[in-house]
């Protein structure tokens, strides 16, 4: 075959062209006979009825699963008001997620109807501890899994031990100045000594674990995206000047005093909280 065959494409024009492009006439309908057709065809119309009509009745008759649908409560009546400051998200001071690039979804919000409420995986840093111990059965009796950090300075494993059977709980004696690596949906921040004889005995170490704890525990915040809970104490106000002391009041805190070791550490965590939530983005509560 010579190249000009290969290049010359054209026909006789006189030729009849039985395969020649014939465009088939526009049919402006098919676009609603198709869906129509295929419905009507193998009683596939009948199954749709059928499964909007089970849809309905399933979201009707199936009432809507909320956090606050146990029964069981293990708290007697004069702890409760502390208990439903520490698991309901507003109170004392609480700041709302920053809209940069912060995703809330391990807040534990509101839940769509007739879907049940998912369990939070949650660390609370001095749980063996007073109040700790009694947040701890609050969220278990929640549905909450609940990883408990502590130390052992003062708290006491008999005031977790009746969860050491439950599979949604574990207990980690670990100092918060180290870091810890969990992955977590929120954390409540309470490990430090307490009480004055608590606190002077090692006023470093207070001052330490305050500052290296709480930076530790908002590290872990910010890294996996865990909302994050500080209690802090009436001490940030110092020998207060107003009675009582509104939110806005400052306080008039001695810094160079040997109570300075805890209300300035506390000062200083507050602080931490709010510059990773301004900073990072981190969701953060103080109360
Ligand atoms: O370095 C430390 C110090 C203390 N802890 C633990 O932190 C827990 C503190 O519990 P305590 O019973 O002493 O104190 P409370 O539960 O009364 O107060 C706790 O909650 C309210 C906050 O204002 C306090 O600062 C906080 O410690 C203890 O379990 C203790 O062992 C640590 O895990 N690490």
């Amino acid at each position: 075959m010579g190249s000009s065959e290969l290049i010359f494409r054209g026909h006789d024009e006189t030729q009849p062209t039985p395969d020649a492009y014939s465009p088939k006439p526009a049919k402006p309908w098919l676009f609603v006979i198709r869906p129509v057709r295929y419905l009507l065809r193998e009683k596939r119309l009948v199954f749709f009825l059928v499964g909007m009509a089970i849809a309905t009745v399933f979201f009707t008759i199936l009432p809507s699963s909320s956090p606050h649908a146990h029964k069981y409560d293990p708290l007697p009546d004069s702890f409760s008001h502390i208990s439903h400051e520490l698991t309901t998200p507003v109170r004392y001071k609480y700041y709302e997620p920053l809209q940069v690039g912060f995703q809330s979804a391990n807040s534990g919000g509101k839940i769509p109807l007739g879907l049940k409420r998912k369990g939070l995986r949650i660390v609370v840093t001095g749980g063996a501890g007073f109040v700790g111990s009694h947040l701890v059965d609050r969220l278990i009796a929640r549905g909450d899994s609940v990883i408990v950090v502590d130390n052992f300075f003062t708290g006491r494993k008999e005031n977790v031990m009746h969860h050491f059977k439950n599979p949604r709980f574990e207990l980690i004696r670990h100092d918060v100045v180290e870091p810890l690596l969990l992955e977590v949906d929120q954390i409540y921040h309470l490990a430090c000594p307490a009480s004055p004889v608590h606190y002077k005995h090692n006023p470093v170490k207070t001052i330490k674990t305050n500052v290296v704890g709480t930076l530790n525990m908002l590290g872990l915040a910010k890294r996996v995206g865990a909302r994050f809970l500080l209690t802090s104490t009436s001490e940030v106000y110092g020998d207060p000047l107003q009675h009582p002391q509104v939110e806005t009041y400052w306080g008039n805190v001695n810094p160079i005093g040997v109570r300075s070791c805890y209300d300035e550490g506390k000062r200083t965590a507050e602080t931490l909280a709010m510059d990773y939530h301004r900073g990072a983005g981190v969701e953060v509560g103080v109360i």
